[in-house]
This record gives C-alpha cells, structure tokens and sequence, in this order.
C-alpha cells in the first residue's frame, strides 16, 4: 500500500474520544501541515493544549461547542452527514492556545495543524461564511467550500477547504501542483486529503506524481482514508454511481494558493 495512503486507525484516547487519524511531521513526510480526525461520544471531550501551532477545528459532523476559555462557541454545526451539502461551522484556534472540544451530540471533528508563531485571535468560522464555489465544466465539475481561504487572514499558514465531486468527475483536474516556493508562479503548500463516499463502498482513483516521476502513486482511496501529499500533481477521479468529499488542510513556508496546471493537461480548461 502507498506510503501516502492512510487507513483509519481507530484509537480511544479518553473515554468517549476516538482517534481515527493522526498525521504529524513525526509520522509523515509532511512538515507543515498536521491533521487529526476525531470521533466524539456525546457528552466527551477533546483537549488540546497548542505550542507553536495554529489549529482550524471543524465540525465534520454532529454539534459541538469548542472553548478556549475565554470565549466558549455552543452548539455548532450543522450536519449529520458531509453529504448533506451544506457548509458547515470552524473555529480558528491560535498558537501558545488551549482548547476544548465537548461532544453535544455524536460528532466527528477534524482538527486541522500548521505552524505559527503570531497568535492571532480565536474565530468562530461561521458555515454561512464559508466562500461558495462551482468549479469546471464537462466532467470536471465539483463544489468547494472554501473554509479557511488565503484571501481570509485569520491564520498564519493554514488552509481550509472541502471539495464534493459528483459521480463520473474528477476534480483536483486538470492535475495540478504546487510545491515549488516560486511566487508569482507557484507557492509551496504541502496537502492533505481527507476522503469520504457516499455510497460508503465506493472508492475513488487518487494519482500524486511529480514531473519528474520520481514520486508517482496511484490509489484507490476509499470512506474515512486519508491521502498525504508532500508534491507533486494530485488529481481524484470517482467512478459512475459514486459521491465523493474530500477536506484538505494545506500550509507551507507562504500562505498563498498559487498552482501550477500540468502543461500536457492544460488544454482541458480551454475547451468551449
Ligand atoms: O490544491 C487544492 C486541492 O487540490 C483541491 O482543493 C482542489 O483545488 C479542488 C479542485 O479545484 O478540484
């Protein structure tokens, strides 16, 4: 199995507090960013204490209320399942910061890490607030709900996005890349994928590779995996019949969304 691909490990880590996924630069080729998911029972708490770390804690699915103790954001969310379509409620916690996160209802939280080292203040990301997207055409049509963009300056290296691509299309498509610190042609942003389906036994075909293929995988992702891109192009196809969500964290040394599309494959966003 690609070293790239993880498979959710679940872990009580208190009682009622599940660790599914856990990815830190001491366990993965990433050092920018860091993920967790988390399954919490109702009435649980998660706690986190932050050094020099920023933390954008989203509320995947379930109602939660998140405190840093100064201020407290009670019952938020606004789903039961990603499927369901509709954006859903963050909160930006900040470095050298404490938090708390209490279950109201069964939920699953994604905790979602990158450096800092300027506290900035603790935010609730409102679902409403959440930056609507429709992109691509043909085949290559998906929805975006830009969560933490870089055009939000509420954090200092974390990006925030969940992306759902309909059965028969692809996203992340035309491949694209961008692991080059190369302003104003490309950023360095390491990536995360989060993937779920809907039907749950679907898969999708996830590819990262580099122009050079010296890194090139091709996987078969499927509900509740997590896929690790330290460079390269990373495009998702899902097959006929099947939904697709993925959440992705990105940071690096900029906070700047500036990709670069594979030349061979460019031509895809000029069709009419
Ligand atoms: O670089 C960002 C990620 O690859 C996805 O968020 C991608 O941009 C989603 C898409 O546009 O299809």
């Amino acid at each position: 199995m690609s070293k790239l691909l993880r498979k959710p490990n679940p872990k009580e880590t208190s009682p009622g507090v599940i660790n599914v996924h856990e990815v830190t630069s001491e366990n993965s080729p990433l050092e920018y960013v860091g993920f967790k998911v988390v399954d919490l029972a109702p009435g649980s708490t998660y706690k986190e204490e932050l050094g020099k770390v920023e933390c954008c804690i989203v509320a995947l699915t379930g109602k939660i209320t998140v405190s840093d103790h100064d201020q407290v954001f009670e019952n938020i969310g606004t789903r039961e399942s990603v499927f369901e379509k509709k954006p859903t409620d963050s909160v930006y916690v900040s470095n050298d910061r404490t938090f708390e996160v209490k279950a109201v209802s069964q939920a699953r939280v994604v905790l979602c890490y990158s450096p800092s080292y300027k506290q900035l203040p603790t935010k609730l990301i409102k679902a409403e607030d959440n930056g609507i997207e429709h992109r691509g055409k043909y085949s290559n049509q998906r929805l975006v709900h830009n969560i933490l963009p870089d055009s939000d300056p509420s954090a200092n290296s974390l990006l925030v996005v969940e992306v759902f691509t309909e059965s028969g299309n692809w996203s992340s498509y035309p491949p694209h890349k961008h692991d080059q610190d190369n302003l104003p042609d490309e950023s360095f942003l390491e990536e995360s994928y989060y993937h779920e389906m809907n039907p749950r036994q679907g898969f999708v075909f996830q590819r990262v590779y580099t122009d050079d293929r010296s890194l090139d995988e091709t996987m078969a992702v499927e509900n509740g995996d997590v896929v690790l891109v330290p460079a390269g192009y990373h495009p998702v196809g899902v097959p006929d019949g099947y939904e697709s969500y993925y959440l992705n964290v990105m940071a690096g040394p900029k906070r700047i969304w500036k990709f670069h599309n594979e030349p061979t494959h460019e031509w895809i966003l000029n069709r009419k």
